[in-house]
């Protein structure tokens, strides 16, 4: 099965508050849906280390993974979506939108209805407002 990696990058893996996501600004059928940072792992590449390429190409940061939210999420066919926690390394500065999107907001467990998910991302994200502390 072909999998995008993706990150859930939040404040603290202990005690996660707030996740960020971006609105894609390509291409033109997903233009303006919110996402998780990511992309498609390559052929024979680890799908944890595509998770940090990609935050690193699209995010311009240097990112930490903790563990796994949930499985494999079903996308559109035959795609799954993997995703991992994530936090900045110490020192980084705050992630742009640098590809891929033309905004990143930061969301906490009330906020995250407040922006249009991909669909397919909409099971992850009532998933993740159960984990996301108040
Ligand atoms: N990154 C990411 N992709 C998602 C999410 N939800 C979702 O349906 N997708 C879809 C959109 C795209 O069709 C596909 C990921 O492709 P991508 O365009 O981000 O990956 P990429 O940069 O490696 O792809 P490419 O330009 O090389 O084709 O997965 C999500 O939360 N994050």
């Amino acid at each position: 099965m072909p999998v995008v990696a993706a990150v859930a990058l939040c404040d603290d893996l202990d005690r996660p508050r707030r996740v960020l996501a971006g609105r894609r600004s390509a291409p033109p059928r997903l233009a303006g849906g919110w996402e998780f940072p990511g992309g498609k792992v390559e052929e024979g590449e680890d799908p944890a280390h595509a998770a940090v390429r990609e935050a690193q190409e699209e995010l311009g940061v240097r990112v930490l993974l903790g563990g796994r939210v949930g499985g494999e999420w079903p996308l559109a066919a035959p795609w799954q979506m993997w995703l991992w926690w994530a936090v900045l390394e110490p020192g980084q500065d705050d992630p742009r939108p640098l590809e891929d999107h033309d905004e990143l907001r930061w969301l906490g467990r009330h906020e995250l209805g407040q922006v249009a998910w991909l669909e397919h991302d909409l099971p992850i994200v009532r998933h993740l407002a159960t984990l996301l502390h108040p």
